[in-house]
């Protein structure tokens, strides 16, 4: 999506940690003139350097509150257990009228740990960009990062409607498509679509790691590209994946315990030698794959390794519905 705004959507955009989505998103916004001011809470100093050398802020500090106070949109962009001390920060500090925001992997705890330190007239609007990589830290960021995906906002009753609507035009300026969605909504679906995988793909690559080492030399040297893939899904952030997991315990939970049954199933059936339900399984995942293809390029702008490959065909459709 091109973006056809390239105006200032808000004066000053504070970031709360400046990793691969923080540092994506402030290179978008001065790439397109979407803010006129950018400030962050940045906890090391190597780190701050960094961002100013890079141009990505215009302010770099260690407190939050120092980062916050002239902030007219916040975004938490730090790992989604760190949010109970982050809101402990935001409590007083910021103007009247302000909008927090934020891009966690799950909504139900963000909810939980920021709304409650937050003052009266300060809105919050919680979001999710589902676009990422492996990578982490400021270095990693890229503006394309946002490029036709989806971004899903889980508003707060109560909230004024024209704060969603502002967080909505800031993410479209970035290039994504938003939806918005209760946080429990968001936090099933996402269980299964991401958080379960990435599960499977650390479990993987744990099992084959645990093998004897002659036989670990070469699975490493003959690595074929599935487990190529999954490498590089387990490559992905420790801290920011543990906290995922134990922020959205419930919904992970009762998705891997259905997906164990299912494992389960798959496991007597090639015990008992039956084919016809290997093959009936594979070939209804063949045509679940097709139709997502089918439907739009939301998985086709990343290669294998996971590299954002800017797609070069025009006019694609958007994702699926
Ligand atoms: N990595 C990905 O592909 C995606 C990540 N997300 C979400 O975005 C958030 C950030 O992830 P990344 O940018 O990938 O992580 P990152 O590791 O690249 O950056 C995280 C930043 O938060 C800072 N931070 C950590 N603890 C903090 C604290 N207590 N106070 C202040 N700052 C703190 C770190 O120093 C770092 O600058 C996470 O909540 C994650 O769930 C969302 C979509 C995709
Ligand atoms: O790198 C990948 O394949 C990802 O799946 C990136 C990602 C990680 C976490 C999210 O909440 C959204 C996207």
């Amino acid at each position: 999506m091109t973006n056809t705004a390239s105006q200032s959507l808000f004066d000053t955009v504070a970031f709360i940690g400046m990793g691969l989505i923080g540092s994506s998103m402030a290179r978008r916004i001065k790439r397109d003139g979407l803010a006129n001011k950018i400030t962050c809470a940045v906890r090391s100093e190597k780190t701050r350097d960094r961002v100013l050398e890079l141009g990505i802020a215009d302010e770099a500090y260690c407190d939050i509150k120092e980062a916050v106070g002239d902030a007219d949109l916040v975004m938490i962009c730090a790992p989604v257990g760190a949010n109970e001390a982050i809101g402990a920060q935001l409590a007083g500090a910021l103007k009247k009228g302000a909008i927090v925001s934020d891009v966690g992997s799950v909504k139900q705890s963000v909810i939980r740990d920021i709304a409650p330190h937050l003052d009266e007239g300060v809105h919050f609007v919680p979001g999710h960009p589902l676009a990422g990589t492996e990578h982490s830290g400021p270095d990693s960021g890229f503006p394309e990062l946002f490029e036709e995906r989806w971004c899903i906002l889980t508003p707060i009753a109560g909230e004024p409607e024209s704060a969603t609507q502002k967080v909505k035009a800031l993410w479209e300026a970035c290039g994504m498509y938003v939806e918005c969605m209760d946080a429990d909504h968001h936090d099933r679906i996402l269980g299964i679509t991401s958080h379960l995988p990435h599960l499977i793909a650390y479990t993987i690559v744990g099992t084959a790691t645990d093998l004897e080492d002659a036989l670990r030399q070469e699975v490493i040297k003959f690595s074929a590209s599935g487990f190529r893939d999954f490498t590089r899904i387990a490559a992905s952030d420790p801290t920011m994946w543990r906290d995922v997991f134990l922020n959205n315990r419930e919904a992970v939970l009762e998705v891997l315990g259905r997906f164990q049954e299912d494992l389960m199933a798959l496991q007597r059936a090639i015990r008992w030698g039956e084919g016809d339900k290997l093959f009936d399984l594979f070939t209804r995942t063949r045509e679940i794959r097709r139709g997502i293809v089918d439907a739009g390029q939301y998985f086709t702008n990343f290669s294998a390794e996971g590299e954002n490959r800017q797609s070069d065909e025009k006019g694609k459709k958007k994702p699926t519905e």
